[in-house]
Protein backbone atom coordinates (compact mmCIF):
# COMPACT_ATOMS: atom_id res chain seq x y z
CA UNK A 1 0.00 0.00 0.00
CA UNK A 2 1.44 3.20 -0.98
CA UNK A 3 1.87 5.76 2.14
CA UNK A 4 1.05 9.07 -0.22
CA UNK A 5 -1.27 8.50 -3.19
CA UNK A 6 -2.75 11.76 -4.57
CA UNK A 7 -5.24 12.11 -7.45
CA UNK A 8 -6.73 14.97 -9.56
CA UNK A 9 -5.87 17.46 -7.32
CA UNK A 10 -6.51 21.09 -7.48
CA UNK A 11 -7.05 24.37 -5.97
CA UNK A 12 -7.15 27.62 -6.77
CA UNK A 13 -7.05 30.87 -4.72
CA UNK A 14 -8.69 33.98 -5.64
CA UNK A 15 -6.87 36.92 -6.16
CA UNK A 16 -7.27 40.10 -4.51
CA UNK A 17 -9.15 41.65 -7.69
CA UNK A 18 -11.50 38.56 -7.67
CA UNK A 19 -10.54 36.48 -9.89
CA UNK A 20 -9.78 32.75 -9.35
CA UNK A 21 -6.29 30.81 -10.06
CA UNK A 22 -5.60 27.63 -10.41
CA UNK A 23 -2.42 27.11 -8.23
CA UNK A 24 -1.93 23.50 -8.16
CA UNK A 25 -3.33 20.88 -10.65
CA UNK A 26 -1.81 17.74 -10.12
CA UNK A 27 -3.08 14.32 -12.00
CA UNK A 28 -1.90 11.71 -9.99
CA UNK A 29 1.38 10.81 -7.46
CA UNK A 30 2.23 7.89 -5.50
CA UNK A 31 4.99 7.37 -2.92
CA UNK A 32 5.77 4.04 -1.36
CA UNK A 33 7.36 3.63 1.76
CA UNK A 34 11.13 4.11 1.71
CA UNK A 35 10.80 6.15 -1.76
CA UNK A 36 12.56 9.99 -1.71
CA UNK A 37 11.14 12.48 -4.37
CA UNK A 38 12.32 16.10 -5.03
CA UNK A 39 10.47 18.40 -6.77
CA UNK A 40 12.18 21.57 -8.30
CA UNK A 41 10.08 24.57 -8.88
CA UNK A 42 10.79 28.40 -8.81
CA UNK A 43 9.35 30.78 -6.02
CA UNK A 44 5.70 31.13 -6.25
CA UNK A 45 4.80 28.13 -8.56
CA UNK A 46 2.30 26.35 -6.15
CA UNK A 47 5.21 24.02 -4.32
CA UNK A 48 4.20 25.33 -0.23
CA UNK A 49 0.38 24.95 -1.38
CA UNK A 50 0.94 21.56 -2.87
CA UNK A 51 2.10 20.23 0.46
CA UNK A 52 -0.34 22.19 2.47
CA UNK A 53 -2.85 20.06 0.42
CA UNK A 54 -1.04 16.94 0.80
CA UNK A 55 -0.51 17.69 4.61
CA UNK A 56 -4.28 18.26 4.99
CA UNK A 57 -3.19 22.04 6.07
CA UNK A 58 -5.53 23.13 3.37
CA UNK A 59 -7.92 21.05 1.73
CA UNK A 60 -8.28 20.95 -2.28
CA UNK A 61 -10.91 21.96 -4.59
CA UNK A 62 -11.78 18.59 -5.68
CA UNK A 63 -9.20 15.78 -5.65
CA UNK A 64 -8.25 13.04 -3.45
CA UNK A 65 -5.36 12.94 -1.25
CA UNK A 66 -4.52 9.42 0.39
CA UNK A 67 -1.95 8.90 3.51
CA UNK A 68 -1.50 5.04 3.84
CA UNK A 69 -4.97 3.94 3.87
CA UNK A 70 -7.10 6.54 5.31
CA UNK A 71 -8.95 9.38 2.72
CA UNK A 72 -7.61 13.44 4.33
CA UNK A 73 -10.54 14.60 2.41
CA UNK A 74 -12.90 12.47 3.95
CA UNK A 75 -11.48 14.08 7.53
CA UNK A 76 -12.98 17.23 9.36
CA UNK A 77 -9.75 19.56 9.83
CA UNK A 78 -9.60 18.09 13.95
CA UNK A 79 -9.17 14.55 12.51
CA UNK A 80 -6.72 16.03 9.85
CA UNK A 81 -4.87 17.93 12.85
CA UNK A 82 -4.74 14.41 14.46
CA UNK A 83 -3.28 12.86 10.83
CA UNK A 84 -0.69 14.99 10.29
CA UNK A 85 0.65 14.99 14.36
CA UNK A 86 0.68 10.61 14.06
CA UNK A 87 1.39 9.96 10.47
CA UNK A 88 3.09 13.18 8.77
CA UNK A 89 6.01 15.25 9.86
CA UNK A 90 6.51 18.67 8.16
CA UNK A 91 9.38 20.97 7.86
CA UNK A 92 8.19 24.14 7.32
CA UNK A 93 10.20 26.82 4.90
CA UNK A 94 9.44 29.11 7.97
CA UNK A 95 9.80 26.50 10.79
CA UNK A 96 6.32 27.21 12.67
CA UNK A 97 8.32 26.25 16.32
CA UNK A 98 6.67 28.12 19.43
CA UNK A 99 8.07 30.86 20.83
CA UNK A 100 7.71 30.39 24.28
CA UNK A 101 8.78 26.55 24.26
CA UNK A 102 12.88 25.74 24.36
CA UNK A 103 13.89 23.59 21.42
CA UNK A 104 13.90 20.63 23.49
CA UNK A 105 10.33 21.60 24.48
CA UNK A 106 9.55 22.43 20.76
CA UNK A 107 10.89 18.38 19.66
CA UNK A 108 8.87 16.65 23.18
CA UNK A 109 5.77 19.21 21.84
CA UNK A 110 5.93 17.78 18.24
CA UNK A 111 5.74 14.01 19.83
CA UNK A 112 3.02 14.64 21.59
CA UNK A 113 0.27 13.35 19.48
CA UNK A 114 2.38 10.72 17.87
CA UNK A 115 2.23 6.62 18.57
CA UNK A 116 4.85 7.15 21.23
CA UNK A 117 4.05 10.29 23.05
CA UNK A 118 6.19 12.47 24.22
CA UNK A 119 9.73 11.05 24.91
CA UNK A 120 12.99 13.32 26.19
CA UNK A 121 15.71 10.81 25.36
CA UNK A 122 14.71 10.41 22.02
CA UNK A 123 14.25 14.33 21.76
CA UNK A 124 17.30 14.55 22.75
CA UNK A 125 18.96 12.36 20.75
CA UNK A 126 18.02 14.20 17.49
CA UNK A 127 19.10 17.65 19.06
CA UNK A 128 22.40 16.64 19.21
CA UNK A 129 22.04 14.98 15.60
CA UNK A 130 21.40 18.24 14.15
CA UNK A 131 24.39 19.88 16.27
CA UNK A 132 22.29 21.16 19.23
CA UNK A 133 22.85 18.97 21.77
CA UNK A 134 24.08 22.56 23.61
CA UNK A 135 21.22 24.52 22.87
CA UNK A 136 18.76 22.38 24.29
CA UNK A 137 17.11 24.99 26.53
CA UNK A 138 17.01 27.68 24.40
CA UNK A 139 13.86 29.39 23.04
CA UNK A 140 13.71 29.77 19.38
CA UNK A 141 14.80 33.66 19.13
CA UNK A 142 17.82 32.98 20.82
CA UNK A 143 18.65 30.24 18.03
CA UNK A 144 20.26 31.54 15.00
CA UNK A 145 18.13 30.98 12.00
CA UNK A 146 19.92 28.14 10.58
CA UNK A 147 19.71 26.95 14.16
CA UNK A 148 16.17 27.05 14.26
CA UNK A 149 15.78 25.06 11.20
CA UNK A 150 17.57 22.40 12.77
CA UNK A 151 15.03 22.47 15.78
CA UNK A 152 12.42 22.45 12.99
CA UNK A 153 13.91 18.96 11.22
CA UNK A 154 14.85 17.16 14.73
CA UNK A 155 10.70 18.12 15.43
CA UNK A 156 9.87 16.79 12.08
CA UNK A 157 11.43 13.55 12.23
CA UNK A 158 10.67 12.95 16.08
CA UNK A 159 7.84 10.87 15.64
CA UNK A 160 9.03 8.64 13.19
CA UNK A 161 6.48 9.62 10.53
CA UNK A 162 5.42 7.52 7.72
CA UNK A 163 5.70 10.45 5.32
CA UNK A 164 8.34 12.96 5.43
CA UNK A 165 7.28 16.73 3.66
CA UNK A 166 10.22 19.35 3.50
CA UNK A 167 9.82 22.53 2.07
CA UNK A 168 13.24 24.61 0.98
CA UNK A 169 14.54 22.66 4.57
CA UNK A 170 17.49 24.16 3.95
CA UNK A 171 17.51 27.25 2.75
CA UNK A 172 18.93 29.18 5.83
CA UNK A 173 21.51 27.17 5.94
CA UNK A 174 25.26 27.70 4.94
CA UNK A 175 26.23 24.93 2.24
CA UNK A 176 28.16 22.68 5.10
CA UNK A 177 25.34 22.44 7.20
CA UNK A 178 22.52 22.49 4.43
CA UNK A 179 24.51 19.19 3.16
CA UNK A 180 24.41 17.72 6.83
CA UNK A 181 21.03 18.70 7.50
CA UNK A 182 19.71 17.52 4.48
CA UNK A 183 22.05 13.61 4.72
CA UNK A 184 19.91 13.68 8.45
CA UNK A 185 16.68 13.28 7.07
CA UNK A 186 17.46 11.50 4.15
CA UNK A 187 18.91 9.00 6.87
CA UNK A 188 15.98 8.89 9.53
CA UNK A 189 13.47 8.36 6.56
CA UNK A 190 15.67 5.76 5.10
CA UNK A 191 15.88 4.45 8.74
CA UNK A 192 12.12 4.37 9.25
CA UNK A 193 11.22 3.19 5.97
CA UNK A 194 9.74 6.66 5.54
CA UNK A 195 8.47 8.15 2.52
CA UNK A 196 10.09 11.43 1.96
CA UNK A 197 8.67 14.51 -0.37
CA UNK A 198 11.25 17.07 -0.79
CA UNK A 199 10.19 20.87 -2.62
CA UNK A 200 13.21 22.79 -3.17
CA UNK A 201 14.83 25.09 -6.25
CA UNK A 202 18.26 24.40 -4.82
CA UNK A 203 20.26 22.58 -7.52
CA UNK A 204 22.90 21.23 -4.46
CA UNK A 205 19.86 19.77 -2.83
CA UNK A 206 18.28 18.71 -5.63
CA UNK A 207 21.46 17.27 -7.18
CA UNK A 208 21.18 14.74 -3.43
CA UNK A 209 18.19 12.79 -5.02
CA UNK A 210 18.16 9.86 -8.02
CA UNK A 211 14.38 11.09 -8.41
CA UNK A 212 13.64 14.44 -9.01
CA UNK A 213 10.72 16.22 -11.03
CA UNK A 214 10.37 19.95 -12.42
CA UNK A 215 7.21 20.96 -10.23
CA UNK A 216 6.63 24.09 -12.37
CA UNK A 217 6.86 22.90 -15.81
CA UNK A 218 4.40 19.75 -14.66
CA UNK A 219 2.00 21.20 -12.20
CA UNK A 220 -0.40 22.90 -14.28
CA UNK A 221 -0.76 20.28 -16.62
CA UNK A 222 -2.14 17.46 -14.52
CA UNK A 223 1.14 15.83 -14.45
CA UNK A 224 1.41 12.16 -13.19
CA UNK A 225 4.58 10.84 -11.27
CA UNK A 226 4.62 7.75 -10.18
CA UNK A 227 8.66 6.14 -9.09
N1 LIG B 1 -4.28 32.64 0.36
C1 LIG B 1 -3.95 32.98 -0.90
N2 LIG B 1 -4.79 33.73 -1.64
C2 LIG B 1 -4.48 34.07 -2.94
N3 LIG B 1 -3.35 33.64 -3.57
C3 LIG B 1 -2.50 32.90 -2.88
C4 LIG B 1 -2.73 32.52 -1.51
N4 LIG B 1 -1.69 31.76 -1.09
C5 LIG B 1 -0.84 31.67 -2.13
N5 LIG B 1 -1.32 32.35 -3.21
C6 LIG B 1 -0.67 32.45 -4.53
O1 LIG B 1 -0.41 31.14 -4.99
C7 LIG B 1 0.86 31.08 -5.64
C8 LIG B 1 1.69 29.93 -5.05
O2 LIG B 1 2.03 30.19 -3.69
P1 LIG B 1 2.95 29.16 -2.88
O3 LIG B 1 3.19 29.72 -1.53
O4 LIG B 1 2.32 27.82 -2.96
O5 LIG B 1 4.27 29.18 -3.78
P2 LIG B 1 5.72 28.52 -3.59
O6 LIG B 1 6.03 27.82 -4.85
O7 LIG B 1 5.75 27.73 -2.33
O8 LIG B 1 6.64 29.81 -3.44
P3 LIG B 1 7.91 30.11 -2.49
O9 LIG B 1 8.99 29.16 -2.92
O10 LIG B 1 8.22 31.55 -2.80
O11 LIG B 1 7.46 29.90 -1.08
C9 LIG B 1 1.49 32.45 -5.49
O12 LIG B 1 1.44 33.10 -6.73
C10 LIG B 1 0.65 33.16 -4.45
O13 LIG B 1 0.47 34.53 -4.75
Amino acid sequence: MPVLSLQNLRKSYRSPAGESTMVVNVGALTLAAGQQLALRGVSGSGKTTFLNLIAGILRADSGSVVIADTDMMALSESQRDRLRASSIGYVFQTFNLLQGYTALDNVKLGMAFGPGGADRARAQALLERVGLGDRLHYRPRQLSTGQQQRVAVARALANRPKLVLADEPTGNLDPRTAGEVLRLIRDVCAENDAALLLVSHDDDVLAQFDHVQDFGALNGAGWEVAL
